[in-house]
């Protein structure tokens, strides 16, 4: 089969994106904003032409699920609207792949802000063993905005689109269990990265969105992560 258009840009980002979620945070001048146990999260204050696009990267460990299946259930249409309570409505526009969709998403208005809608594609890919410790394979979601002449930005005006960069990267480790013992849920750890950037697109007040981002941020995460956990706990693992 032909290449689809988008293919290369698509590998191209999911691989950068790849390489900047396992940068640590030691540099590059991330703040840590929010920690609930296992999960830090971190910002950099960033404005581009006086619309603030602060980066955030979250780090968080979670026990009982693989990355495989971290990276299922945060790719699949079918369960978004089961966890992701910043989307009003979510539509799958094309299907490139099996493992590659374009979402429109009309996201819930953050009051004084004009609502928002993002149109992006997303890719599911597992990437090559790192054996650069003793991590096991990687399961990796990049969400990144694209154009679709079908579905013009501010359509009736109604919503501002906004640009965004998003990667999902989760690394599984087992434990492995006595004598040779099947691997339970309780042997395995999933250490998970989650970078975004969400550029508003359009004004909006950096005082009003800093305070979303640090409250909606942290809910997004733990929420999207225990409904994992939920779904998992009784089905055979997928690794
Ligand atoms: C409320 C807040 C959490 C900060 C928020 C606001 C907005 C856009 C709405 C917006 C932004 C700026 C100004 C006004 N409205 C988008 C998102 C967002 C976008 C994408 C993803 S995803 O990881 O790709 C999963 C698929 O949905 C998660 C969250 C979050």
């Amino acid at each position: 089969a032909t290449q689809h258009r988008l293919w290369p840009e698509i590998d191209r980002i999911s691989v950068e994106q790849l390489r900047y979620a396992r940068l640590g945070v030691g540099e590059g001048g991330w703040q840590l904003f929010a920690e609930d146990g296992e999960m830090k999260m971190y910002k950099r204050e960033e404005e581009s032409n006086g619309m603030v696009v602060d980066p955030l990267k979250a780090c968080h460990v979670v026990r009982g699920v693989t990355g495989h299946e971290m990276c299922h259930y945060f790719f699949s249409p079918d369960v978004r609207m089961e966890w992701e309570t910043t989307v009003e409505q979510m539509t799958v526009i094309e299907k490139i792949a099996d493992d590659t969709l374009v979402f429109l998403q009309v996201h819930k208005r953050i009051w004084p802000a004009s609502q928002r809608d993002a149109l992006f594609w997303s890719h599911m890919r597992q990437v090559p063993d790192h054996n650069d410790r003793d991590g096991h394979d990687i399961w990796i979601v990049c969400n990144h905005s694209t154009d679709n002449s079908d579905f013009p930005q501010s359509n009736n005006g109604k919503c501002v689109r906004v640009t965004l960069t998003v990667c999902l990267v989760c690394q599984t480790f087992i434990d492995p269990p006595k004598d040779g013992a099947k691997i339970t849920r309780d042997d395995i750890t999933c250490k998970i990265t989650y970078c975004s950037v969400v550029n508003p697109g359009g004004w909006a007040p950096a005082s009003v969105l800093r305070a979303v981002y640090k409250r909606e941020y942290p809910k997004f995460l733990k929420r999207f992560t225990a409904y994992v956990i939920d779904q998992c706990k009784d089905k055979p693992i997928m690794f």
